[in-house]
């Protein structure tokens, strides 16, 4: 499956939820789809999943729009953080009425996922809490089978256990058959190591598009003495520095073997962290994605 997204914009009165953004998705991939509230993460997935339209730009799956097209709709399963459901279904009508819709529905997995979560199939979804409702969302959504399912924070009141479970299925269930999984969240470090490309959004905007592999050898943290920082940092893409006593940490995209020939100690930096960095107040105008 591919994924084009190109000059992508949608506006509300006089706000851009998106602005002119241009990416391309086209690998079989754990995706995170990073940024802070209000960056415009949820309107894209709508997008993507078809659900609005475009006030200009266009989003293509395998060269199609998805508004309003069932043969791209029915490849794209979008589980948000709550309101999946029609509150008078039941489970099991949940899980009938979608393996209806999506063509590789694993009734089979439905049913495991249904019962690890003590999901009683007879219940109205009125009647779940909001953590055994985000339960039924990924439950649907890891059975959907679909080749791009998209989770924007699948998991409000889900307990620390429950969510380790749903990111073990979901390795498991990517192990057994690749798919595009587009993963957003803002329990960053929770879930970074799953993630093989990253993208972060800002203010309607991309500020990053990078293969986690890229970022763990690219993105680093450098500390020494100042002058020694300063020396290093010049002429790189900066992303912050502090300084301390004569000493200064920077944020930089470097390679980490020149760093460290440098005799500077160097270290890996979180990717909540780096998101944080990246989207702070005063980058606000900076709208060039980093790739
Ligand atoms: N239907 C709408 N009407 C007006 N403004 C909207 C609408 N939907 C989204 N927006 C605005 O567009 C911007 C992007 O919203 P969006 O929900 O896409 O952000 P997000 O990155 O998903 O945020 P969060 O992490 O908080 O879920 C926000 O400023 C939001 O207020």
């Amino acid at each position: 499956m591919k994924i084009e997204v190109r000059q992508l914009t949608k506006q509300y009165k006089n706000k851009f939820a998106l602005n002119h953004v241009s990416f391309t998705l086209e690998e079989p991939k754990i995706y995170g789809l990073l940024g802070r509230n209000g960056a415009g993460k949820t309107t894209f997935m709508d997008m993507l999943a078809g659900n609005i339209l475009p006030t200009k730009g266009d989003i293509f799956v395998n060269g199609e729009r998805p508004f309003d097209n069932r043969h791209v709709q029915e490849n794209v399963c979008l589980i948000k953080e709550g309101n999946n459901f029609k509150k008078e279904w039941k489970v099991i009508e949940v899980i009938r009425l979608y393996s209806f819709f999506y063509p590789k529905f694993d009734q089979q997995l439905a049913k495991q996922l249904l019962s690890k979560y003590n999901l009683n199939p007879n219940a109205k979804v009125k009647t779940l809490s909001k953590g055994m409702e985000s339960a039924l969302g990924i439950t649907v959504g890891l059975a959907s089978k679909t080749p791009i399912t998209i989770f924007d924070e699948p998991y409000i009141g889900l307990d620390a256990a429950a969510r380790k479970q749903f990111y073990d299925v979901m390795l498991q269930e990517y192990e057994n058959e690749k798919r595009m999984i587009i993963f957003s969240t803002h329990l960053i470090d929770e879930v970074s190591l799953m993630f093989e490309e990253v993208l972060i959004l800002q203010q309607g905007g991309l500020v990053l598009q990078k293969s986690a592999e890229a970022l763990r050898q690219q993105t680093i943290s450098v500390t020494g003495r100042q002058e020694q920082v300063q020396t290093f940092i010049k002429n790189k893409q900066l992303i912050s520095k502090k300084e301390f006593m004569g000493m200064m940490t920077a944020y930089v995209f470097a390679d980490r073997q020149e760093a460290k020939e440098e005799g500077l100690e160097v270290e890996s930096i979180p990717t909540q962290d780096l998101m944080i960095q990246l989207t702070e107040k005063e980058r606000e105008d900076r709208h060039e994605a980093i790739s």
